[in-house]
């Protein structure tokens, strides 16, 4: 038997961190080697969950020689992870939305030297999701899109970076790109044909939704994923941190992972 990859989780105290660690906490692939948060956090030096094994809440990245990296935390410490990460060959997956140009393109680069996966949305069925938007986009070229984006009351990113990917998807599906007909905030005067527009709505404890509008004259198609349970995204990137190890270095997406343990069919 393999031994266990050695793994840090980045952003370990905020809402997915607790997520992945529930799961790791069973998961006999994984040995959690660091639990890594932001300075300050009033959880630093205690164990991650109840066990003399689990790693304690730290603020900075460990000594020990790591397999993986799993982040789910900020802009911030996604530079950070970036920074880890690069010169010493750790493979990177990460979840972190919110990131500007310049930080996407530090993904870019870092992934000439390191296996790396960075997607917006762990779940499977945000994946089909997406594939099913392409195809209705491609189809119905003339029809407006609007995304429709829900989540909790914390998130401080909008659009979400799923809704982000639904559009790039659907606008690249029509040859376009996000940047030449995407339309964020508040918007007046009549719809530019050929836009797509993304609407935001934060409440309570809403876990993530998404619905694509396609709407034509006399009809509407809606495409949509729910999610009720953060777990979807954790199990998602955990799956994707076992690939990632036995990869080259290079950028990757999820649906690489999906391709070689579900076979979805094209
Ligand atoms: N791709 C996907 O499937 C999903 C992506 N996300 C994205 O993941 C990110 C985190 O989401 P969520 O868990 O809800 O957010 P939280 O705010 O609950 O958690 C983020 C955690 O990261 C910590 N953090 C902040 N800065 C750093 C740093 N420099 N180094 C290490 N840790 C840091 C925060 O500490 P502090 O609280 O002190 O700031 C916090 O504990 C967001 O960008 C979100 O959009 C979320 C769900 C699914
Ligand atoms: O912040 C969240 O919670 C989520 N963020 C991701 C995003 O911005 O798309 C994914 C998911 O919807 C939950």
């Amino acid at each position: 038997m393999n031994p266990p990859l050695r793994l840090a989780i980045n952003g370990a105290t905020g809402r997915m961190g607790q997520a992945l660690l529930d799961l790791l906490q069973h998961d006999s692939r994984f040995e959690v080697v660091a639990a890594l948060t932001a300075p300050g956090v009033p959880q630093l030096g205690e164990r991650a969950w109840q066990s003399p094994a689990a790693p304690c809440f730290q603020a900075g990245w460990p000594q020990d020689a790591l397999d993986v990296v799993i982040d789910f935390s900020g802009p911030d410490g996604l530079a950070s992870a970036l920074d880890h990460c690069t010169p010493r060959g750790v493979a990177l997956v990460s979840g972190t939305t919110g990131i500007d140009a310049a930080l996407k393109a530090r993904v870019a680069e870092a992934s000439k030297r390191i296996a790396l996966m960075h997607a917006s949305n762990f779940s499977l069925g945000v994946a089909v999701l997406t594939r099913l938007l392409r195809e209705a986009a491609a189809v119905l070229p003339d029809w407006d899109l609007e995304i429709v984006e829900a989540h909790h009351n914390r998130k401080t990113d909008a659009p979400s970076g799923t809704a982000l990917s639904l559009g790039e998807a659907a606008a690249a599906a029509r040859g376009s790109t996000l940047a030449r007909d995407g339309v964020t905030g508040i918007r007046e005067g009549a719809r530019h044909a050929g836009s797509i527009g993304f609407a935001v709505v934060r409440g309570g404890d809403i876990v993530g939704e998404h619905i694509a509008m396609l709407i034509g004259a006399g009809e509407r198609v809606e495409l949509g994923h729910r999610a009720t349970d953060r777990s979807i995204f954790a199990r998602g990137a955990i799956e994707a941190a076992c690939w990632l190890c036995r990869q080259a270095a290079g950028a990757y997406n999820l649906e690489a992972v999906l391709a070689s343990r579900l076979t979805l069919r094209s």
